[in-house]
């Protein structure tokens, strides 16, 4: 693949925040991100699927320029943001990225009518001439489904759903390539959500999109994404092509996790896994998922497995792969054993 078939790429990029308690930072640092290496090509939706804390959202922020890597390279079009001075920063980001937030109510200024919020990152990065950036902003709330009457309105005078729909026309204002959406949905009524994401799927057809989705929703993630990206505790573990998922899936823990997601596979039991998660300030050598792998040995806990290819788009990591064409229930029977 060239650098031009490239919207943005990460290359083993770490995260490590200092850990707070009580809203004071101590000793303990955070491996939120470890060696992460992502590639999202031009129209293409990655979905990124894991437990609560397991990195989704700092990898989100990464890759949309809103978090500086600890190590490890951030490149859009080939070029290394951080590499750059601050104002060619800011142009890169702005031209290549458009994020939208889990909660509208809290991303919006709430002292700023629509109007004013969507012209701001317009005026920021001096979009044209004045009138120019009136008729841009006119355009934005046509073109996510809004009445030109929302203009004036404070976000709050408006829906959850009308404000996430604003969140959206803010994230577009500036034409980016990709879209960094970040449980878009989750703060949201149930009766919009479908409203939502058709709104997502439909701007993406429309301006040839790429997509990072981020969801705790897997049914939703796999209907939304060409590739799915499964994480745990701050790595990438793998990568799937979104039809692949979940019954040919290869690292042990994508399997768990879908197994787990009511209606998505055939009535049985989840597949059992041994004990909690670990703590993200004390992950344990070599791989890990290897403490609550039922596939796990000594192996597995020297060394961090390279990342195996099985057919193109498909990457994983693991040492003792699940066979291809493994059934849910030989895995839950496999994994019964082990307790
Ligand atoms: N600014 C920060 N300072 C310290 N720790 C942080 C900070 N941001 C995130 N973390 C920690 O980094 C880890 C990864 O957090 P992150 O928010 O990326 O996970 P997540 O998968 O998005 O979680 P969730 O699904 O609950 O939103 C967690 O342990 C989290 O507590």
């Amino acid at each position: 693949m060239t650098a031009d078939e490239t919207l943005a790429e990460l290359s083993d990029v770490h995260v490590v925040f200092k850990a707070r308690s009580g809203g004071l930072f101590t000793r303990d640092r955070v491996y939120a991100l470890t060696g992460a290496d992502l590639t999202v090509r031009p129209g293409e939706t990655v979905g990124v699927v894991g437990e609560s804390g397991c990195g989704k959202s700092t990898l989100a922020k990464v890759l949309v320029g809103l978090q500086r890597p600890t190590s490890g390279a951030v490149a859009f079009g080939g070029k290394d943001i951080w590499s750059m001075s601050a104002s060619e920063r800011r142009t890169a980001i702005g031209s290549t990225t458009g994020m939208v937030f889990q909660d509208p109510s809290t991303a919006l200024n709430r002292r700023l009518p629509v109007r004013r919020i969507l012209r701001d990152p317009l005026d920021v990065h001096r979009v044209g001439t004045a009138r120019e950036r009136e008729d841009r902003v006119r355009e934005l709330i046509d073109l996510v489904g809004l009445p030109g009457s929302v203009a004036d309105l404070l976000p709050g005078q408006i829906s959850g759903g009308q404000r996430q729909r604003v969140a959206i026309a803010r994230a577009l204002a500036l034409r980016p390539k990709l879209l960094i959406a970040d449980e878009p949905t989750s703060a949201l009524d149930v009766s919009v959500r479908a409203q939502i994401l058709n709104l997502l799927l439909d701007l993406k057809q429309r301006f040839d999109l790429a997509m990072l989705f981020v969801s705790h929703d897997i049914q939703t993630v796999r209907r939304m994404s060409d590739r799915v990206v499964t994480m745990y505790l701050g790595r990438i573990v793998e990568q799937t092509p979104a039809e692949a998922v979940p019954a040919r899936a290869r690292h042990p823990y994508t399997r768990a996790l879908f197994s787990a997601t009511p209606g998505l596979l055939s009535p049985i039991d989840p597949i059992p896994l041994i004990g909690p998660v670990p703590s993200a300030t004390r992950p344990p050598s070599g791989c890990p998922f290897r403490t609550r792998c039922w596939r796990a040995d000594d192996v597995c806990a020297a060394e961090m497995p390279a990342a195996e290819i099985d057919g193109g788009e498909h990457l994983f990591r693991c040492h003792h792969p699940v066979p291809a064409g493994a059934t849910d229930r030989e895995l839950i029977g496999q994994a019964g054993e082990r307790d």
